[in-house]
């Protein structure tokens, strides 16, 4: 399987990294980045109309929401698959539908992945019959919320307690914390949509890493999954667990067992 990364940061470097250590069946024939005076022993580009000559068929973005509709949009209409890890970016209405447009017209698909989160599936089924109710909550220490809004809503460095200074939808905190609240997205789409999932930003001054609760009530039961992510030590905003999950999405797609 061909794969095209697109952003060369904490997350995409460390699926790079898992895929060779575990001898994953994939060849990385490419990395878009915003610049391309380096060598990391793979090819670079960042025009996405240089992508179809790199013939991917999967294309995984871990660069940030404004890459998602260029890089979406070069990856389905050069016959790859596209998957989306900056999935903030459907949080602008039209976006997702605009690149499901072009995945129907060329015969692709728009994978979006757990990421940082878990139970995904068991949402996702759930939300095929009504849901009353999908509330996620996500906690970070105050340091991962360092360079966003959060820092006017609260002071993050004078914190004694856990504080949770935003309660709304999940466009509203994917539009406004977009390096924090993808998830938030994630959820949405699996259930309940982004203007009926609520979400709660909380900023917690003992955390040691990134609490995701998510709690769902409907006609299938009641659900809660609540994970502990460890950060990635290059970008304590970032989950571990969404470079794991990006490897099991490529590993999925490339080897013959599907789990
Ligand atoms: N879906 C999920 O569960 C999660 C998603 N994310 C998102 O994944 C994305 C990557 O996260 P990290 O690797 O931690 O961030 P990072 O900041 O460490 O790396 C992003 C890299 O992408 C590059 N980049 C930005 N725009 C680009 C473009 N147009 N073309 C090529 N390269 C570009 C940057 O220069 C940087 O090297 C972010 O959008 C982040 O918010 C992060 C955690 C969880
Ligand atoms: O990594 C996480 O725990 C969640 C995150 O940053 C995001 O959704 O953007």
């Amino acid at each position: 399987m061909r794969l095209v990364l697109v952003g060369w940061g904490a997350i995409g470097s460390e699926v790079a990294r898992l895929l060779k250590a575990r001898a994953a069946p994939v060849d990385l024939v490419g990395v878009a980045v915003r610049d391309t005076a380096r060598d990391i022993g793979v090819p670079l580009i960042d025009d996405p109309a240089a992508l179809a000559a790199l013939r991917p068929d999967l294309v995984v973005e871990a660069a940030g929401r404004a890459a998602v509709m260029p890089w979406g949009l070069a990856s389905l209409s050069a016959g790859a698959d596209f998957v989306a890890a900056s999935t903030s970016a459907f949080a602008d209405e039209g976006t997702l539908e605009a690149l499901l447009d072009v995945a129907r017209r060329n015969r692709r698909q728009v994978l979006i992945p757990p990421g940082a989160l878990g139970g995904i599936d068991a949402l996702a089924a759930a939300a095929r019959l009504p849901l009353a109710s999908v509330v996620h909550e996500i906690v970070k220490p105050a340091p991962a919320w360092r360079g966003t809004e959060a820092e006017r809503l609260c002071d993050l460095s004078g914190l004694t307690a856990q504080h949770c200074f935003f309660d709304g939808t999940a466009r509203e905190a994917a539009r406004r914390f977009p390096q924090n609240a993808n998830v938030a997205l994630i959820t949405a789409l699996a259930g309940l949509g982004p203007d009926q999932t609520r979400l709660r930003l909380i900023a917690d001054p003992d955390a040691t890493g990134n609490r995701h609760r998510v709690t769902a009530q409907g006609d299938f039961g009641r659900m809660e999954i609540v994970l502990d992510n460890l950060p990635l030590a290059s970008n304590p905003k970032s989950s571990a667990l969404t470079a794991l999950s990006l490897v099991r999405l490529i590993e999925n797609r490339a080897g013959p067992l599907v789990i």
